[in-house]
């Protein structure tokens, strides 16, 4: 049976007249980045704060860790950690001073939680700068491992990345990448950033007008999408007796133009162009090609700009 960290039946949330979400039911388990996609308004912060206990739903339920009811979520919710809207912090303090406060709030015993974390979202350096003159990368990431001082089990952050440059957003990735394999946490993360979020998530959930339009897995993402590794080489049938006999792979196909259009192994590229290098096949194109996550998120939601 699947230990889901997370299930909601039929969640709707009302605003007076206005219905910011309908009949949302996902699941999450553990080991898993979640990547919510949906547009402005789309429910995807409502989704959130509903879940993180920020308020409430008009109807419907919230399962955390198989516990459900106000009193049961209200313990549970001690496994989860958040950032939601904001990345919250007190700005005249330091990166430390901030930890020290949110952890004494949060009753964590564990003072050396907050070294490690300062380690590990690359803030141990800043020493006495005041968070109120960290960069927003450094805010963004002060803001994680206040998310991470209970030790979660789920982490929701909305909107990690939002206005990184290109290094920040690699290493919010490889956090997540680590909390996500080492911690088996799972993760459930919004962004408007579909590229990025390709390369992050194992699983989508796509939101729109405050409904699920979709969940699915990054395979069945690739497999919607026809992604595939694009090989280029002079000897497409030595490059495919490589792929059976190497590779153990048959999900290939060798193409008139003579480029072999790879299925599998698109999570380990490496891999591929190693066997290739190893045999001796010298490749002119190795790309991955296949519809973006945009254009499915796009046709998903039946090509709208906006609602
Ligand atoms: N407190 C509120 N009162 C009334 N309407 C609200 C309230 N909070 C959210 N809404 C509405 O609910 C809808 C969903 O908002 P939400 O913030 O969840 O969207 P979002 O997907 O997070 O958008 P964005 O990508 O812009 O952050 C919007 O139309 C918003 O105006």
């Amino acid at each position: 049976m699947t230990s889901h960290v997370l299930k909601t039946n039929g969640l709707t949330k009302r605003y007076r007249g206005f219905v910011a979400l309908r009949d949302v039911s996902i699941a999450m388990e553990p080991g898993k980045i979640y990547g919510l996609i949906g547009q402005n308004g789309a429910g995807k912060t409502t989704l959130m704060r509903l879940l993180a206990g920020l308020s409430f739903p008009t109807e419907g339920s919230i399962l955390l860790f198989g516990h459900g009811g106000e009193r049961a979520l209200r313990e549970e919710r001690k496994r989860l950690g958040c950032m939601i809207e904001h990345p919250g912090f007190v700005p005249h303090m330091t990166a430390q001073e901030n930890l020290t406060l949110y952890r004494t709030m949060r009753g964590i015993p564990n003072k050396e939680i907050e070294h490690e974390l300062l380690e590990l979202v690359g803030l141990a350096g800043t020493g006495n700068k005041k968070a109120r003159n960290f960069s927003l990368g450094m805010k963004q990431r002060l803001g994680i491992a206040i998310a991470l001082l209970g030790n979660p089990e789920l982490l929701i952050l909305d909107e990690p990345i939002n206005g990184l440059d290109p290094l920040g957003v690699i290493e919010i990735r490889n956090l997540l990448k680590k909390l996500c394999e080492e911690r088996h946490m799972a993760i459930l993360i919004s962004s408007h950033n579909l590229p990025e979020l390709y390369q992050t998530a194992t699983d989508y959930i796509i939101i729109h007008q405050g409904e699920i339009k979709q969940t699915l897995t990054q395979e069945q993402l690739d497999e919607n999408c026809k992604h595939h590794i694009l090989i280029g080489c002079d000897q497409p049938e030595k490059l495919a007796g490589v792929l059976e006999t190497q590779l153990n792979t048959t999900k290939f196909q060798v193409m008139p133009d003579k480029t072999v259009k790879l299925y599998d192994y698109l999570n380990r590229k490496d891999a591929v162009a190693r066997t290739l290098f190893e045999n001796g096949i010298v490749a002119t194109k190795f790309s991955i090609e296949g519809d973006t996550l945009e254009n499915y998120f796009i046709s998903v939601i039946g090509g709208e700009r906006h609602a």
